[in-house]
């Protein structure tokens, strides 16, 4: 698929000395969904930053559908929506002036009908005469998505779209992202719920400290990296992991109770067999036993973990 922002040896070093990002190369294909993982002050605020043209960078360039964001910001800026974080806007306009205001922003003519589609959308046309002073909290997010869709952009960044919101508005934010994906726009989120990006995202960044030490296609990196792990509830507890039983990558949990046995999700031979006829030998028994797969998070925490030493 063709990429529709090109990043490219990007490096980003704030007037304090910090180095935000540290020559990020990427490339965002159009109609996907991409994941931006990071742990608190990686960058990702700040790769978004640069590529809608807010921040300079320091180093590289990057290209949204061929214009560079620095030399033709207004044509790069243009094809953008962006959901930030916070709420900057008047408190004391309507909802449908403010989404009127903020596609004019970007030199579109005025279109009423999609201003209303956009509301509807977002279950905010009813609110449509309110002030923005007046809305709840999860209404106010609403607001910053219908504002980002008001010019029609073709690329939606959303930065942390469900922080704080509840478990119902995020499922509706979810199925209005799913929504756009179908018409086409291609969306980048940052996240720090890793649910949101296993639920979404097609391809996923991990950012550390400014670098990009990842970029995978989701159900690869859930394939490659994933572990299984198998628990058994014991019938008498331990207060150590057997010498006898050694050769496998066990640990002990809930107090020396339950014994969890580690293992390759892709591995041919699970090794469980063994390790159940030497726990009889041994004479440990188990009362029950409970099965799970690593999910994107175990991932993520093992990844930056790693990156850290
Ligand atoms: N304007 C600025 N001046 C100086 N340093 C900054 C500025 N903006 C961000 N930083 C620093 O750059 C680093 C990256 O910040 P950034 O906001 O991009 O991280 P993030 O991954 O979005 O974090 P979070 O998940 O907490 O939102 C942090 O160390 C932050 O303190």
């Amino acid at each position: 698929m063709e990429a529709v922002i090109r990043v490219e040896g990007l490096g980003k070093t704030y007037k304090s000395g910090l180095v935000a990002l540290d020559h990020v190369d990427l490339e965002v294909k159009r109609g996907e969904i991409f994941a931006l993982l990071g742990p608190n002050g990686a960058g990702k605020t700040t790769l978004i930053s640069v590529v809608c043209g807010i921040v300079n960078p320091t180093r590289g360039r990057v290209l949204v559908d061929g214009h560079d964001v620095v030399r033709e910001y207004k044509a790069a800026r243009k094809k953008i929506g962006l959901v930030p974080q916070e709420l900057a806007t008047d408190a004391f306009e309507s909802v449908v002036d403010t989404v009127t205001f903020s596609r004019g922003l970007f030199g579109k003519a005025p279109n009423p009908g999609h201003i209303e589609q956009v509301l509807k959308s977002l279950s905010l046309w009813d609110k449509r005469k309110s002030k923005i002073i007046e809305l709840s909290g999860g209404m106010k997010r609403r607001v910053l998505i219908a504002k980002a869709l008001a010019h029609e952009p073709e690329i939606l960044f959303l930065d942390e779209p469900t922080a704080g919101v509840d478990v119902e508005l995020r499922r509706d934010m979810w199925k209005l992202i799913g929504r756009l994906r179908e018409t086409g726009v291609t969306i980048i989120l940052t996240t720090h719920y890793i649910e949101e990006a296993e639920e979404m995202a097609d391809r996923v960044g991990v950012i550390d400290k400014g670098r990009l030490i990842l970029v995978e296609e989701k159900h690869a990196l859930m394939r490659k990296l994933g572990k299984r792990k198998l628990t058994l509830t014991l019938a008498e507890p331990l207060a150590a992991v057997p010498a006898a039983l050694g050769e496998w990558d066990l640990s002990l949990a809930d107090e020396g109770h339950s014994l969890v046995y580690t293992f390759d999700a892709k591995a041919e031979r699970t090794g469980i067999p063994s390790l159940l006829r030497k726990m009889q030998e041994e004479g440990i028994a188990f009362s029950d036993l409970d099965a799970s797969k690593s999910s994107l998070e175990d991932i993520f925490v093992d990844l930056v973990r790693k990156d850290g030493r």
